[in-house]
């Protein structure tokens, strides 16, 4: 199926005050690849501000990695701009550069080195004190669980390991923005949860956050703003709270079955999504709650295995984003 584009399309409403230099500005940004049928990115736009999290969500394939590449200058824009601290990140790139962390989707080159030896030496490169250099990197590996790895050099480690001694490196001398690709992908749920309590940490400590994640779930909490790409198009930009009230008094009914029941899923109203005997539908509260006490006091209750009923979460805005469904 080609999901088709929603036409909504939220504007972000938090650019910084006039005067006010966003940790990251990026306007219009343009890039595409040789030979590929469509541009990567198409003319994306936002602002991210010191102290926030702000979220690049979308499938497979949507422009994350290609968007934040440019954002750290790796990948030279077609067209836009991209201005860190108001230094512009073609013209100015050592400017540019020297605020910023970047934490790529693949391996790093250090893994020639000890973990502590890459953390330290990334600290150094960025500008710390040797000794200042060496304590930052023993309290990043007490803070990220690497103590025990801190002598293994990095070829060795396992890829979640390896995964969480590069946010170590990426959280090294302390860059007031944090350019973050798929930082927790790999990681087991303990790492994943050290990983999103220290960039919260960092978050309240001024630092600005730009982070591509498909842990949507986890991710929730913790995001203050998202932009969501289509496609290489922004198809939405806001807070999580305010992209939800698109979905306002809905909510999302689970039924799974034992076996048959004695219904189908149009009898439920709604686009049920059926797969493996587990049928998924959103539905406005009232009759979800009506639906539900049909079932649970019906002949269908002995074929019922379990059910719940839940508000929608950022996962289910992505959803209607990949797919081009309307909240109604
Ligand atoms: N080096 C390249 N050469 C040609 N096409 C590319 C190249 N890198 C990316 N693309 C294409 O550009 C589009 C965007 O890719 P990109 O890696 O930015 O997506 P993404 O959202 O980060 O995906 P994922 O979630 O899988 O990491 C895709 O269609 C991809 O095939």
């Amino acid at each position: 199926m080609v999901a088709s584009v929603p036409t909504e399309i939220t504007t972000d409403p938090a650019e910084p005050a006039p005067g006010v230099a966003a940790a990251c500005a990026a306007h219009g940004l343009t890039r595409g690849y040789r030979n590929a049928g469509r541009l990567a990115v198409d003319g994306v736009s936002f602002s991210a501000r010191h102290g926030e999290v702000f979220g690049v969500l979308g499938r497979n394939g949507a422009g994350k990695t290609t968007l934040l590449r440019m954002l750290v200058g790796l990948l030279r824009p077609a067209g836009g701009t991209v201005r860190i601290r108001g230094a512009e990140v073609t013209g100015q790139a050592a400017r540019a550069a020297a605020h910023v962390a970047y934490l790529p989707q693949s391996e790093s080159a250090l893994t020639d080195m000890s973990v502590r030896t890459a953390v330290e030496a990334t600290a150094r490169l960025r500008g710390l004190s040797r000794a200042h250099a060496r304590r930052q990197s023993g309290a990043l590996l007490a803070e990220l669980g690497l103590e025990d790895l801190a002598d293994a050099r990095m070829e060795r480690l396992s890829g979640g390991q390896r995964r969480l001694a590069g946010v170590a490196t990426a959280l090294a001398g302390q860059r007031p923005l944090l350019v973050l690709d798929e930082p927790t992908t790999g990681l087991d749920l303990d790492s994943r949860r050290t990983v999103w309590r220290a960039l919260d940490r960092r978050r309240a400590d001024g630092t600005a956050i730009v982070l591509v994640t498909h842990n949507v779930l986890e991710a929730e909490s913790v995001l203050d703003r998202v932009l969501v790409l289509h496609q290489g198009r922004t198809v939405a930009c806001d807070t999580p709270a305010r992209l939800k009230e698109r979905f306002g008094g809905l909510v999302r009914l689970q039924l799974s079955w034992r076996h048959t029941p004695p219904l189908t899923p149009a009898d439920l109203g709604g686009d049920v999504r059926d797969h493996e005997n587990r049928w998924s539908v959103r539905l406005p509260v009232e009759d979800a709650r009506r639906t539900l006490t049909e079932i649970l006091s019906g002949p269908a209750y002995t074929a019922l295995d379990d059910f719940s009923l839940t508000p929608p979460s950022l996962e289910d805005v992505l959803l209607s984003c990949d797919t081009g469904e309307e909240a109604r």
